[in-house]
């Protein structure tokens, strides 16, 4: 059984067993109303007053046993249910959060959104109660059988025989089931992505006025994910008709061979009534296993999809623990391309020493977030070599990598929670470590003015460009990583909080500050100690403002044309 399987019994066990225990004296509960009612008919066709007075105690006896035995059965059911998700949903996504930032980039969130909605919901549904609804149905078939068998063997025959039918009909058309199933889910997935992307993009369709194309595509999504439904619907619904009809079938033949043995008085009236009591406990599991049993199958795929999504698919190879930067961290000859053939960084020779400040500078796509990003660990697949201290950084374990560097990024993100909990990412640390970093990154005017429980609202919409920069360096402080990476964090701020904020970092000590700017401006630039001038994947100057500016090279140019613009 896989480790996913394993998370709904794991601690569950007891509950477990107690359902299934309960479901076995629920379905002998059940069958007994076939014998209570055969006692019933012969006393009422020849039995006597003490004996029907006898009975009607017994059958009150049997309703009391009958109610306990049902409320304990949902008890124990929901108990089992409930610990089963909990623990599936819990060891699913902590798995996610396991997942190296590389690995989860190359997804589509919309697939993990669909997981941990829809897919969960089929799971609980068609895997967990089917495999319990299957222990009972079964149960009860056997039960069943037995009890006809003690009635009449040669009925027994009959219904078993024509019983093969419907079992016969899920087995045909069970493997269609389970495809549309699959379909259906992995159409819900992509329809889910489009409309978190449609969403998250509200302001921007309402301003290009493209609500009638974007209601197109919401619309080409949704009738394409009814449709794959509905095919799965309707070939259940088709599955169940047949079944039906066969279940029809079993009964008609069994009452007309009951009848027959009663006309020539082999069984009693009364016993003919238990048979088709019976009846239905046996009909029952052969009409609905089948289809439970696809069903099941159906959500055990999904389960095995969970699993895919949500482990780790890059092979962890032998990484090495680093927890302190103590000289330079080094490019040698680093080519890097994202498609074949169509290299993006090339060639590139740099060193960072610790403690200085860099900036780098370069048009539009000329690679300078490629260049972090390779420093940040998200692409592997480079040429040439990166150290950190001399140590490979393509050696370097993931959370060795977090510890040593962290980003500020154009958009931040911010939790719908309190300032407080943004800043420290729902971590304890030491107040007064956590007032000192909202201090250090300008925060004292927000605090002051609404306090560290401030609500920040859905992705820190009550906070201003400005403020969720700050609640991000602020994280950054926190967190005291010796490396700090901005990549365009303040381009999207007036120049005055840029350079403030700018300003504010470059007093920052003990970290070594890596940061890609947009802004050529001269009192920004002249706050780092070294400017790297990349172009078309290449840096080809580097050196302090002054140096370059004299050099009238390719950053005197940039410089010139972004002073004018
Ligand atoms: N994930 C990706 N897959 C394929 N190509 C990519 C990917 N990311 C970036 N690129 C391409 O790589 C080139 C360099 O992009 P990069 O983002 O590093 O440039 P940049 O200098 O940071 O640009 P900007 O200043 O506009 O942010 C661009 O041509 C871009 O289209």
């Amino acid at each position: 059984m896989s480790t996913y399987r394993k998370q709904f019994y794991y601690k569950n066990k007891l509950n477990y067993f107690f359902t299934i225990l309960i479901c076995v004296l629920s379905t002998a509960l059940n069958l007994s109303i076939a014998f209570i009612l055969k006692l019933l008919i012969d006393v009422a066709s020849g039995g006597s007053m003490t004996e029907l007075k006898q009975m009607t105690v017994y059958s009150l006896i049997y309703l009391v046993i009958l109610v306990i035995i049902q409320l304990l059965k949902r008890k124990y059911y929901n108990h089992f249910i409930k610990q089963a998700m909990l623990q599936f949903k819990n060891y699913a996504f902590s798995n996610l959060l396991k997942k190296s930032i590389n690995s989860f980039d190359n997804e589509v969130t919309g697939t993990y959104i669909s997981i941990f909605t829809n897919d969960i919901s089929t799971i609980e549904a068609n895997y967990l109660t089917a495999t319990i609804q299957i222990t009972i149905q079964v149960l009860s078939f056997i039960c069943g059988i037995i009890a006809m068998a003690y009635l009449n063997w040669f009925l027994t025959l009959c219904v078993l025989g024509i019983s093969l039918l419907p079992i016969l009909i899920s087995m045909v058309f069970g493997k269609s089931l389970e495809h549309k199933v699959f379909l259906a889910s992995e159409r819900n997935e992509s329809f889910v992505s489009m409309v978190k992307d449609l969403l998250t993009g509200f302001s921007v369709v309402k301003s290009f006025r493209a609500e009638a194309e974007i209601l197109k595509l919401y619309n080409d999504g949704n009738s394409k994910v009814e449709h794959a439904k509905n095919k799965k619907r309707m070939t259940g619904d088709f599955i169940t008709l047949l079944s039906t009809a066969s279940s029809f079938l079993v009964q008609f033949t069994t009452f007309v061979a009951g009848a027959y043995l009663a006309i020539h008085n082999i069984i009693t009236a009364g016993t003919v009534i238990a048979f088709i009591q019976l009846l239905n406990y046996v009909l029952e599991p052969v009409g609905s296993v089948g289809p439970l049993l696809t069903e099941k199958k159906a959500a055990s795929a999904l389960i095995d999809k969970i699993e895919a999504a949500t482990s780790n698919r890059i092979k962890e190879r032998d990484t090495l623990n680093k927890s302190s930067f103590l000289r330079e961290i080094t490019f040698h000859n680093v080519s890097f391309a994202y498609e074949k053939e169509q290299p993006i960084l090339k060639n590139i020779n740099l060193t960072f020493e610790k403690g200085k400040s860099y900036v780098i500078v370069g048009a539009s796509g000329s690679g300078k977030s490629t260049l972090v990003n390779l420093l940040l660990g998200y692409h592997n697949n480079y040429e040439g070599q990166i150290t950190i201290d001399d140590m490979d950084l393509g050696k370097l374990a993931n959370d060795s990598l977090y510890d040593l560097f962290s980003v500020i990024l154009q958009n931040v993100f911010i939790f719908d929670s309190t300032i407080q909990d943004n800043v420290t990412m729902f971590r304890s640390f030491e107040q007064n470590a956590i007032i000192t970093a909202m201090e250090k990154s300008g925060l004292s005017m927000l605090i002051q003015k609404k306090g560290t429980e401030y609500k920040c609202g859905e992705n820190g919409n009550y906070l201003s460009g400005g403020e969720k920069q700050r609640i991000s360096i602020a994280r950054s402080l926190l967190r005291k990583t010796p490396i700090l990476i901005m990549d365009e964090a303040t381009s999207a701020l007036d120049q005055k909080t840029a350079q403030v904020i700018e300003q504010e970092i470059s007093n920052f000590e003990n970290v070594t500050r890596i940061v890609i700017s947009h802004r050529m401006d001269e009192a920004s630039l002249r706050l780092y100690d070294k400017i790297i001038v990349l172009n078309n994947g290449r840096v080809v100057e580097t050196g302090g403002f002054d140096q370059l500016l004299e050099q009238q090279s390719y950053f005197y140019s940039l410089f010139q044309v972004t002073k004018s613009a």
